[in-house]
């Protein structure tokens, strides 16, 4: 009830605030008083280690209110016997609209010295005192149509406190309390939220440091919990943490997970589990859940990705920027001697865009992330850099790209097949933008050298994009770009740090004379040709890329792209000038349109 000045008033409201005879309880009750609620002020008048009861205290708070004009009561009940909290309430004002459930004691102990009555009196005044005094109210605040409940939680028992095994419990457990009592009072209009104060109070006196304990006045936390107490607010299962003229929303929040073995049938080991704990324990997109239905819907989710045999998925997420697309753009040749290379390159440039290609590199991160992919799905297979090669790619573009942004890419292996001399491990990435809309697909072919023989099928599964042989004819056009023999150690800055592609040594082990281009490198100069020749540079014309990488580059090569049109398909192949051997086979981009011309 407001007033006509946008007071927030409480006139014909019943207030029962437990613990009120001092602290935050009385603040509490003062408050609720001044703005014209009726109010039961309940205090045992026990010590704050809940040692005897008096009178005093809830009577000079009452006193305190009626001399204000407001209209008090006092009750001196245990809260454990709720009952005769609330009756109290009934008899004076025949009603209970709001119960702040405040009172509590303390006896703090380490863990060791704690005696089971210390256990069960500090459990049985916070947590069964607010059970018993909320089930009490629950009835008649249901048959009215109106409760407002406050449970009080503490940081101790959010993250623990020293010496308070006894107090953290129950504070934890009043999180819990509050939980359900929201859900179970929500039909009618029955709301429970949860106050984590942190207050200078005879319980804290002591515990916090001096200049702390002086600026935690807990009537700075009584305007919080009388708004949250208040018919217009109409928060319900909320935790509000306030302390000093400040307060928060505090949300319980749930990591991504990990899915712990590959199918249904396959058990859950505890290697596997040690392998996927950083995915296990990863927070970075953690999520609140509002409801058990959101938490068990998950696992509805992971049942079914079982199912398909699709538990193996790995996932991670792919930050770009302006710097990420201009350094790619460089690591593949553009170049600002080309008018057209500028909107590639400055990110001020009005067309400012990614050279599409740019977009293989969340599921090349992804991968090189983790050993999970390539490795896993071969058998006995130790896979390293030393006998990994790119074989093929395949890249789309499903809608439209940004200049920057976070992608979620999730990957799983797709095919795997026994070439003889090798194994090709094919994986399909596909990249999200934040609001889970599918932006790119990516299908990479990793050739394990040495890897084959082990009795694997030779041919690939529907669904592994295939090559197309170029046309037999002349190519339709070509283009030659001079790669530079820092090509690799500039391509490399955009992520693929693989070593075969710098370090002599790594290359020699490989079984390379000297470190070779990285193929993604050189599909992407081939890209570029093809945007240039067919598309005027206009890399929203871009759809697809299908590339197989045939044979090495070395740095400093000189690569001829040669092309084929067939409607907005452009066949491809890529060979280096100087020795005539095709590096990148049976490739082609597909273009949006047919616009596309010679
Ligand atoms: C975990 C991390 C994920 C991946 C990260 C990648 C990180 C990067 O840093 C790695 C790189 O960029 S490496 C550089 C780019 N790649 C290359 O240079 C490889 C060039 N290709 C070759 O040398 C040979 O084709 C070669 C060696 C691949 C194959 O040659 P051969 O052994 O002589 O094979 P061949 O006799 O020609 O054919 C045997 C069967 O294999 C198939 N095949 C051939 N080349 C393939 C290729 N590139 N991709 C996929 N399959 C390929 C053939 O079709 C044949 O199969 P079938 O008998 O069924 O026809």
């Amino acid at each position: 009830m407001s007033s006509s000045n946008g007071k927030l008033r409480y006139d014909g409201r019943v207030a029962v605030v437990t613990g009120a005879g001092a602290g935050l309880g009385r603040e509490y009750a003062l408050l609720f008083a001044e703005r014209g609620a009726k109010v039961v002020v309940n205090d045992l008048g026990g010590t704050h280690s809940g040692e005897g009861a008096s009178q005093r205290a809830a009577d000079i708070v009452v006193e305190e209110i009626r001399k204000a004009g407001g209209e008090a009561v006092a009750d001196y009940n245990s809260v454990i016997d709720g009952a005769k909290v609330i009756e109290t309430a009934i008899n004076a004002f025949g009603r209970v609209d709001i119960l702040v459930n405040n009172a509590g004691i303390l006896r703090d102990k380490s863990l060791i010295k704690t005696s089971e009555q210390d256990w069960n009196l500090v459990n049985d005044v916070h947590l069964k005192g607010s059970f018993k005094c909320t089930q009490a109210a629950f009835p008649y605040m249901k048959k009215q149509n109106y409760g407002r409940i406050i449970m009080t939680s503490s940081n101790s028992g959010i993250y623990g406190n020293f010496g308070q095994a006894n107090y953290s419990a129950a504070k934890m457990g009043l999180v819990g309390l509050a939980n359900t009592v929201a859900i179970e009072g929500a039909r009618n209009n029955v709301l429970c939220n949860v106050i984590v104060p942190t207050a200078a109070s005879r319980m804290t006196e002591g515990i916090l440091p001096d200049i702390l304990f002086n600026e935690l006045k807990p009537k700075l936390i009584a305007p919080v919990v009388a708004y949250l107490c208040h018919e217009s607010c109409e928060d319900n299962g909320s935790y509000i943490e306030s302390a000093a003229g400040w307060a928060t929303k505090v949300h319980i929040v749930r990591g991504q997970g990990a899915v712990l073995r590959p199918s249904l049938d396959d058990p859950v080991t505890i290697e596997y589990v040690k392998d996927v704990w950083s995915k296990v324990t990863d927070m970075s997109r953690a999520k609140h859940l509002g409801a058990i239905g959101e938490a068990s819907g998950t696992l509805l989710e992971v049942l079914e990705k079982l199912k398909e045999g699709g538990g193996d998925a790995v996932e991670d997420t792919f930050e770009f920027d302006s710097n990420a697309l201009i350094t790619y753009a460089l690591g593949i040749g553009a170049s600002i001697k080309n008018d057209k290379d500028m909107r590639f390159l400055y990110e001020n440039d009005t067309d400012f865009a990614a050279i599409p290609s740019f977009f293989v590199m969340p599921g090349l991160m992804l991968q090189m992330s983790t050993d999970k992919l390539v490795s896993k799905a071969l058998p006995n297979s130790q896979v390293d850099f030393t006998n990994i090669l790119h074989g093929e790619q395949y890249l789309e573009i499903v809608d439209d790209l940004p200049t920057s942004g976070t992608l979620l890419t999730s990957g799983k292996v797709f095919d795997v097949m026994d070439k003889g001399s090798g194994a090709v491990v094919v994986t399909n990435c596909d990249s999200f933008d934040e609001s889970g809309r599918l932006l790119v697909r990516n299908q990479s072919s990793t050739f394990v050298v040495g890897a084959g023989k082990f009795g694997g099928k030779k041919e690939p599964i529907a669904g592994v994009v295939p090559l197309q042989p170029a046309p037999n004819r002349q190519p339709d056009a070509f283009v030659q770009y001079v790669t530079s023999e820092d090509q690799a150690a500039l391509y490399r800055l955009s992520g693929d740090r693989n070593p075969l592609h710098i370090d002599p040594q790594m290359a020699l082990m490989a079984g390379f004379k000297t470190p070779i281009l990285q193929g993604l490198c050189t599909m992407g100069f081939s890209v570029r040709a093809v945007l240039a020749q067919f598309a005027d540079n206009n890399p929203a014309l871009f759809k697809a890329v299908k590339v197989r990488f045939s044979g090495p580059v070395i740095p400093g090569q000189s690569l001829r792209v040669d092309m084929w049109k067939q409607g907005t398909r452009i066949n491809f192949r890529t060979v280096v000038v100087e020795t005539g051997k095709e590096v990148i086979s049976g490739a082609y981009v597909d273009l949006k349109s047919s616009q596309a011309k010679l």
